[in-house]
């Protein structure tokens, strides 16, 4: 897993630290008092100023690790850029009660260099596609066998997606290609949630490209279908890049038990397994067991948390934030509260996070996730849009895809919003969250 992932790159030279001129009165400066910084097993301890010094000179860069070819995470990215400057350490306001002037200033724009991979060797990030499905349409290129690890995800991954891909595959029993096909599997796309204008858009290509290939064996439109299906959620296959800033931060929302704080574990531990440094912000202050929860997750993975009884949500995650900057984290990762669209004071609470972070850092933050379950269907793409439009959403991960008979979703979501899909999970080890393939899925769901 996550084979790929690299250390930090060499040092690179401070500058000075971004001028932060107390002014006052800013209004989203976060109020509260500072929260506790610690190492997992000490995350319930009193506040306490950063056990280590602060440290900005990275490790020297470890060795180039091979391309993704393996499974597990294998698109998740490391551009191994030169980092843009660390800011030179800054007194962390943790710890201490916060001066009368907040140290947050209104973002003075950091003048941020511009994202260029320059990577010594950029890394080829897509997941190993599988081997085309048979199908009477043209391969585009021969391509690379899977490798075992990830054969083992796409086994789960089609046992997830049983439900949803057993009702469309029925369609394709019969003996002819006729008006009654089409109009079984509209019916069918619709139960699986693929909603109205990805299905028409589905049966359109999949009539084209029957036309086109002269098929008239149902079976082989199945083949069709997942090649329709996958052209269609390809533009939700992107790579999540990790190693642009120092930290990258990435903010984590969502409705409540979509499963963030598990995805948030299963991402951590996939990050600490390679060597990345993280920092969790548990920004859901008010539930005690969402702090618990996530302090489990840091303490297997052995990571620090930043957390806060009670405390404003967009404190903990200014302070978060500063710290990893301070400490030189590879990745800050913010768990929110959970929250309906329609709450609106929760929603604009989530604007303020978004808001305070980038008090803390003006790059932040480098990704906002929703996380949805995917058994919630087109109220998902409901979600999708909601967040989207409050948080300027840079990615999803889709949960909760085993077992559910409505994965037609992410093909909603391909129509409607194509926002990227990170991850997606199928159950709730560790091992059940993977990166998005598009033909994987389309492939997956028509098995
Ligand atoms: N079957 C299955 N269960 C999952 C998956 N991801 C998370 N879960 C379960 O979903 C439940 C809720 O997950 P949480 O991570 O607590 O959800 P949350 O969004 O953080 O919840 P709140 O903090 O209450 O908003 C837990 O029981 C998880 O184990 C998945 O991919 N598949």
């Amino acid at each position: 897993m996550f084979s790929f992932f690299k250390k930090k790159p060499a040092p690179t030279p401070a500058q000075p630290a971004a001028a932060a001129p107390a002014t006052p009165a800013v209004p989203d400066v976060p109020s509260a008092p500072p929260a506790a910084i610690a190492p997992a097993q000490q995350a319930a301890a009193a506040p306490a100023p950063w056990p280590e010094p602060a440290s900005t000179t990275a490790p020297p860069a470890a060795p180039m690790a091979p391309p993704a070819a393996s499974g597990g995470l294998g698109w998740l990215r490391n551009p191994f850029a030169a980092k843009p400057p660390v800011p030179a350490p800054q007194a962390s306001p943790l710890g201490a009660p916060p001066p009368a002037t907040v140290p947050v200033s209104a973002p003075e724009p950091t003048p941020a260099p511009p994202v260029v991979v320059v990577a010594a060797k950029p890394i080829a990030v897509t997941a190993p596609p599988l081997p085309a499905a048979p199908s009477p349409s043209p391969s585009p290129a021969a391509e690379p066998p899977t490798p075992a690890e990830r054969t083992g995800w796409l086994n789960r991954l089609k046992a997830g997606l049983r439900k949803t891909g057993s009702s469309i595959a029925t369609v394709f029993t019969g003996t002819q290609i006729d008006d009654a096909l089409y109009e079984e599997l509209e019916e069918a796309l619709l139960l699986a949630d693929t909603g109205v204008k990805a299905t028409q858009w589905l049966l359109t290509d999949l009539k084209r490209r029957v036309k086109e290939t002269k098929t008239t064996d149902p079976a082989a439109v199945k083949g069709l279908l997942a090649d329709a299906l996958a052209d269609l959620l390809r533009p939700l296959e992107k790579a999540l890049v990790i190693g642009e800033h120092t930290p990258t931060v990435i903010m984590v929302a969502g409705v409540n038990g979509a499963g963030k704080t598990t995805s948030i574990g299963k991402l951590t531990r996939h990050l600490a397994n390679e060597g990345a440094s993280v920092l969790l912000a548990a920004a859901d202050t008010f539930r005690a067991a969402a702090r618990e929860q996530l302090g489990v997750w840091a303490d297997r993975n052995t990571v620090e948390i930043v957390s806060q009884e009670g405390g404003d949500p967009a404190a903990v995650s200014f302070d978060a934030v500063t710290a990893g900057k301070a400490r030189g984290k590879d990745v800050v990762l913010v768990d929110t509260a959970g929250r309906l669209p329609t709450q609106l004071h929760l929603m604009e609470e989530l604007k303020k996070i978004r808001r305070v972070v980038t008090k803390a850092d003006a790059t932040a933050p480098h990704e906002v996730l929703l996380v949805i379950d995917g058994n919630t269907g087109q109220n998902a793409l409901a979600q999708v849009r909601s967040f989207d439009d409050a948080l300027q959403l840079t990615g999803l991960i889709v949960t909760k895809l085993d077992g559910t008979a409505k994965g037609g979703v992410l093909a909603a979501i391909a129509q409607e919003r194509p926002i990227p899909v990170y991850f997606i999970g199928v159950g709730e080890k560790l091992e059940d969250l993977e990166t998005f393939n598009a033909r994987e899925f389309a492939q997956a769901l028509l098995t």
